[in-house]
């Protein structure tokens, strides 16, 4: 799978935090039912790689990626417990190296246009535009949209179910990335049917 096909899998990306492994094979599930299909798990936490395994095997029908990406190392530890895509919060070509060997599509973080540029001579279509919100949000992707030609962003930082309309009308954005749907509260109360509805209505986002 290209990262352009995990891209399209649904109009939003949850970026997951899993503080406890017994959260990830229900948490899977319920994203994955209420539609959302391509899910990105940070290694921000102690448990991410093993999280990344139950999601494997609790949602076959999802596919699950690593977030947090910094080292050649995330990488290989992403790509060995089952990861199919990498994210990162930026552009580092040790990674990208270390992500080509290893077989593994990468969404890598852009915040500027030289930034993009680097992607593009790289080779790379589809970024990241991290942190969205903060970087001044929808109306700076749609001014990179003529220079930038060629390249598909996916924004994520800042993004929730009310302001995710104004990316995804956006002639190069593919999908967004965001926490929201998978709000700690709702996973520490165990409330996966509360989840599942978030999820669903992130699906549901027209594209
Ligand atoms: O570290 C990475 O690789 C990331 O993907 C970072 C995430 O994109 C943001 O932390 C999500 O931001 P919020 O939706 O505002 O919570």
């Amino acid at each position: 799978m290209k990262i352009e096909d995990v891209c399209r899998l649904a109009p939003v990306v949850p970026v997951l935090i899993v503080e406890e492994l017994a959260h990830a094979a229900p948490l899977a599930r319920a994203l994955s039912a209420g539609g959302l299909k391509a899910l990105e798990v940070t290694l921000r936490t102690p448990c991410a790689l093993d999280a990344i395994r139950a999601m494997v095997d609790a949602a076959p029908d999802a596919v699950v990626g690593a977030g947090t990406l910094m080292t050649p190392a995330d990488v290989y530890a992403a790509v060995e417990a089952g990861a199919r895509f990498g994210v990162s919060p930026g552009l580092s070509n040790r990674v990208l190296d270390a992500a080509e060997d290893a077989g593994l599509p990468m969404l890598p973080g852009v915040a500027t246009p030289s930034e993009a540029m680097a992607g593009m001579e790289r080779g790379l279509t589809h970024l990241k535009f991290f942190p969205a919100e903060a970087n001044g949000g929808a109306p700076v992707l749609k001014a990179w949209a003529s220079p930038l030609a060629g390249v598909s962003f996916c924004p994520t930082g800042g993004i929730g179910l009310g302001n995710a309309k104004d990316y995804l009308g956006l002639s190069n954005v593919v999908c967004v990335g965001g926490s929201w749907v998978a709000p700690a509260k709702l996973m520490a109360a165990g409330d996966w049917a509360g989840i599942e509805t978030l999820a669903a209505e992130a699906a549901a986002l027209p594209v």
